[in-house]
C-alpha cells in the first residue's frame, strides 16, 4: 500500500485551491487517479468535487453562528474540532489505498504560527495513516517581485519548512500576471535566488539603517540553502506538469506503485 499526499499551503489568496484544481485536471487528463481533500471549512468546490470535505464534519459558517465567533476564531475552532475527531478523517480516507491525495488548506497564518494545529495534523497523517507527505508552498509572484517582499516570502516558506519537517516544493504562483512586466533574467533571479546578491540589490535602494538587518536575513536564507521556487501558471498544463514531476520525485510516487496488468492483456483462449 502506498499513499501519497500533497499539502497545499501558503498565505490567503495565493491560488492554493486553483492549483489543487489544476493538479486534479492534469492528473485526470493523464489517466492518473487522485483525490481532492478539502480541509478549509470555508471553501466551496471549484471545478472538481471534493472526495473528502471537512464541511461534512464542521463548517465555518455554522461554527461562527453557533459559537458566536469571528472568521479567524471560527477557523481555529474548526481545526481544533477536526483534531479532536481525526477518526472521522481516518474513516473517510480509510478505504483509499494506493492513492494520491491533494489536500487543500486554509491560508490563515494563525493556523501555522500561533498554534500547533497543522503540525499535529501532519503527524497524524504521516505516522497514524502512513501517508507519504510533501508540501507545496505557494507564494504569489506579484508580491515577490520586490527584494524586500521576497525576503519576507522566503522567511515564511522557511518557517513552514522548519515547522513541518516535510519535503517542500516551493512555488511562485500567478506567474502569468508578472510575465509581461518582468524579464526572464529577473524572474530567474527569484526562482533560483542568490540571497547575497538580492541583499546587495536591496541595500542599494533601502535606508542604510536596515542594511545590517538585510545582510543578516540574506545570510540566514543563504545558510539554509533550500529556498528555490518553481513557476506556476495555473491555466498552463506545462507548468503544472513540471511541478507534479517534482512532487512525484520527492514522494517517490512511482516506486510505491504495484506493477499493473497491461490493459490489453491477451486471454489464453485467444492464443
Ligand atoms: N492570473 C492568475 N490568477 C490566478 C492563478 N491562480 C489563482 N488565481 C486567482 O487568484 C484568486 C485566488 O485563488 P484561490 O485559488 O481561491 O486562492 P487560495 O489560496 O485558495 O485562497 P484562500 O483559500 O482564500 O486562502 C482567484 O481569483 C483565482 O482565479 C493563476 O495562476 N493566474
Ligand atoms: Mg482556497
Amino acid at each position: 500500500m502506498s499513499r501519497v499526499g500533497v499539502l497545499v499551503l501558503g498565505p490567503a489568496g495565493v491560488g492554493k485551491s486553483t492549483f489543487c484544481n489544476s493538479l486534479v485536471n492534469y492528473m485526470q487528463q493523464n489517466s492518473r487517479r487522485c483525490n481532492l481533500i478539502n480541509l478549509d471549512p470555508a471553501a466551496e468546490p471549484k471545478d472538481y468535487e471534493f472526495t473528502i470535505d471537512i464541511k461534512d464534519l464542521i463548517s465555518l459558517e455554522d461554527c461562527m453562528e453557533e459559537m458566536n465567533l469571528g472568521p479567524n476564531g471560527g477557523l481555529i475552532y474548526c481545526f481544533e474540532y477536526l483534531l479532536e475527531n481525526l477518526d472521522w478523517l481516518d474513516e473517510a480516507i480509510g478505504d483509499y489505498n494506493d492513492e494520491f491525495f491533494i489536500i487543500d488548506l486554509p491560508g490563515q497564518i494563525e493556523l501555522y504560527n500561533h498554534y500547533n494545529l497543522i503540525p499535529r495534523l501532519v503527524n497524524y497523517l504521516r505516522y497514524q495513516m502512513n501517508i507519504n507527505l510533501c508540501v507545496s508552498y505557494l507564494l504569489e509572484s506579484s508580491f515577490v517581485i520586490d527584494d524586500s517582499k521576497f525576503f519576507s516570502g522566503c522567511l515564511s516558506a522557511m518557517s513552514a519548512m522548519i515547522l513541518l519537517e516535510l519535503p517542500h516544493v516551493n512555488i511562485l504562483s500567478k506567474i502569468d500576471l508578472v510575465k509581461s512586466e518582468v524579464s526572464k533574467k529577473k524572474l530567474k533571479k527569484y526562482l533560483n535566488p542568490d540571497p547575497l546578491i538580492l541583499a546587495n540589490d536591496l541595500n542599494r535602494v533601502s535606508n542604510p539603517k536596515y542594511h545590517n538587518l538585510n545582510n543578516r536575513i540574506s545570510n540566514l536564507v543563504d545558510d539554509f540553502g533550500m529556498v528555490q521556487f518553481l513557476p506556476l501558471e495555473a491555466g498552463n498544463p506545462d507548468s503544472v506538469r513540471v511541478i507534479l514531476s517534482y512532487i512525484d520525485d520527492i514522494t517517490q510516487w512511482s516506486e510505491g506503485q504495484e506493477p499493473k496488468e497491461p490493459k490489453d492483456e491477451i486471454e489464453i483462449d485467444d492464443l
